[in-house]
C-alpha cells in the first residue's frame, strides 16, 4: 500500500522530498506527473497546449485512484486538490497525508528556469497569478493534512527527515 502521500503547492518540493523518502526508507516513489506523462504519452507542457487543462485533470484523477492500488510514496501534483473526487479519496484515506507548505516568495525564487519551463502555470500566471492561487488552495491542503512542514528553510533532506520521525512515531501508536 502507499505509506505517505505528499500534497503541497508548485516548488514546495513533492518531487524531491518524495524521492528522499523512498531512497531512505526503501521504497518505491510514484510521482503522478511522471504517470500523467506516461499515460499521455507526452510532457504535461504538451497536454496543457494540445488538450487543455481539463483534459490534464481528467489524467490526474485517473493516476491518482490507479496509484492507490500501488505501494511506495506518492507525490502528488500541486493541483491534484482542485477536482472534488480527488479531494474525496484523499479525505478518505487513512494513509498519512504531509503538506509541504512553502511560502510564496520562496516558490518563486525556486520555480525559475528549467523548473518554470515545465510547469505551464508558472508562465500563464506570472507572480501574482501563482500567488492568489497559492492562497486559495492553501485551506485545501492544510484542510486534508495530517502534518504541515513549513520547507522554506529546510533541505530536501532535513524535510525528509521529519517526515520520518512523524511515520514512525505514527505506527507506534497505531
Ligand atoms: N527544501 C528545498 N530547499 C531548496 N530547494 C528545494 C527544496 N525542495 C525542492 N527544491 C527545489 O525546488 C524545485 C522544485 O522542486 P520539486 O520537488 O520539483 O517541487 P514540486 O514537486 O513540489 O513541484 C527544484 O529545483 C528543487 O530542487
Ligand atoms: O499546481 C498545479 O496545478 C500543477 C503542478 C505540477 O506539479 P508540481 O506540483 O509537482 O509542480 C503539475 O502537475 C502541473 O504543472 C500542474
Ligand atoms: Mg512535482
Amino acid at each position: 500500500m502507499l505509506t505517505a502521500i505528499l500534497i503541497g503547492f508548485m516548488g514546495t518540493g513533492k518531487t524531491t522530498v518524495g524521492n528522499v523518502l523512498a531512497i531512505n526508507t526503501q521504497q518505491q516513489q510514484i510521482d503522478l506527473d511522471d504517470e500523467i506523462v506516461s499515460a499521455a504519452g507526452k510532457s504535461i507542457k504538451q497536454v496543457f497546449a494540445e488538450d487543455g487543462e481539463a483534459a490534464f485533470r481528467q489524467l490526474e484523477t485517473t493516476v491518482l485512484k490507479t496509484a492507490f492500488k500501488r505501494n511506495g510514496i506518492l507525490s502528488t501534483g500541486g493541483g491534484v486538490i482542485e477536482s472534488e473526487t480527488n479531494r474525496a479519496v484523499l479525505e478518505a484515506t487513512e494513509i498519512p497525508i504531509i503538506f509541504l507548505k512553502t511560502l510564496p516568495t520562496v516558490i518563486l525564487e525556486r520555480l525559475t528556469g528549467e523548473d518554470a519551463a515545465v510547469r505551464p502555470l508558472v508562465g500563464q500566471l506570472g507572480p501574482a497569478g501563482l500567488t492568489r492561487l497559492w492562497k486559495k488552495r492553501e485551506p485545501l491542503y492544510e484542510r486534508i493534512s495530517d502534518l504541515t512542514i513549513l520547507t522554506d528553510e529546510l533541505t530536501p533532506e532535513e524535510v525528509s527527515e521529519r517526515i520520518e520521525t512523524f511515520l514512525v512515531q505514527k505506527s507506534a501508536v497505531n
